[in-house]
């Protein structure tokens, strides 16, 4: 079976997945760093991020792989392990002009399907365009202030500027976040990690 976990930037999308895909013994799937490795390759190239074409000749010439393990994921491209350089502040400017270009989104998908299953997969739009079969979809929100403060426990910058930021990342990802229909939202916001994987376990189909 196939578990979505969409959200909104900073909701607490990866954390609580690899709670989840623990729990039930599967890998997690972060969508979100395929889109990441392929701002950070334009960048190192001098790309243009708005241009599709130059960005779909980097990846096809030299493909990043996503490596879903439980314990975490991370990208390689050849021997390269790219994944401590794809939460730096000049990919998180970069990726939303990235994510919506059509090309990259198919490419990213096309990578995500070719995936072995059970997994479980979060990003923007698991549950909607990636993985509209999946047999339990989830939302994740919370206010900007509250995801902000997260953030700032794992990162140098001013909670005040994280949070200006993040809003303008929820901005810029709006086409792409929407929930799914059958989606299961869930408001993060009082809840400890821990409340929000056993809301999610709780919310699965009985086996
Ligand atoms: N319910 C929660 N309570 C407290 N802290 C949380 C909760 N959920 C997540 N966090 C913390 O918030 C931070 C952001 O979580 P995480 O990286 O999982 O979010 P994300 O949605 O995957 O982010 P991004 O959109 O940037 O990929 C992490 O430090 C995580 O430990
Ligand atoms: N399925 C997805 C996953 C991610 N994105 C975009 C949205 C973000 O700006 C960026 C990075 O994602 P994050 O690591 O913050 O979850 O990628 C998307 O459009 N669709």
């Amino acid at each position: 079976m196939i578990v979505t976990i969409d959200g909104v930037a900073a909701s607490g999308k990866s954390s609580v997945s690899a709670g989840v895909a623990q729990a039930l013994g599967v890998p997690y799937v972060s969508s979100g760093l395929l889109y990441r490795a392929a701002t950070l390759l334009g960048l190192e190239a001098g790309t243009d991020l708005g241009d599709a074409r130059a960005l779909l000749t980097c990846l096809e010439a030299a493909p990043p792989r996503l490596e879903p393990l439980a314990s975490g994921n991370r990208v390689w491209q050849g021997g390269r392990d790219l994944t401590p350089d794809l939460h730096s502040s000049r990919v998180d400017s970069g990726v939303s002009v990235v994510a919506a270009l059509p090309g990259v989104r198919a490419w990213v998908d096309a990578q995500l399907r070719a995936l072995p299953q059970p997994f479980v997969a979060e990003g923007r739009d698991m549950g909607t365009a990636v993985f509209p079969q999946a047999g339990a979809k989830f939302y994740l929100t919370a206010s900007p202030r509250v995801r902000a403060e997260r953030r700032a426990s794992e990162r140098p910058e001013e909670v005040d500027a994280i949070e200006a930021a993040l809003v303008e990342r929820d901005r810029l990802d709006t086409l792409q976040s929407v929930p799914a229909e059958d989606a299961q939202v869930i408001d993060t916001g009082g809840l400890s990690l821990q409340g929000v994987i056993d809301a999610v376990l709780a919310g699965l189909p009985r086996a």
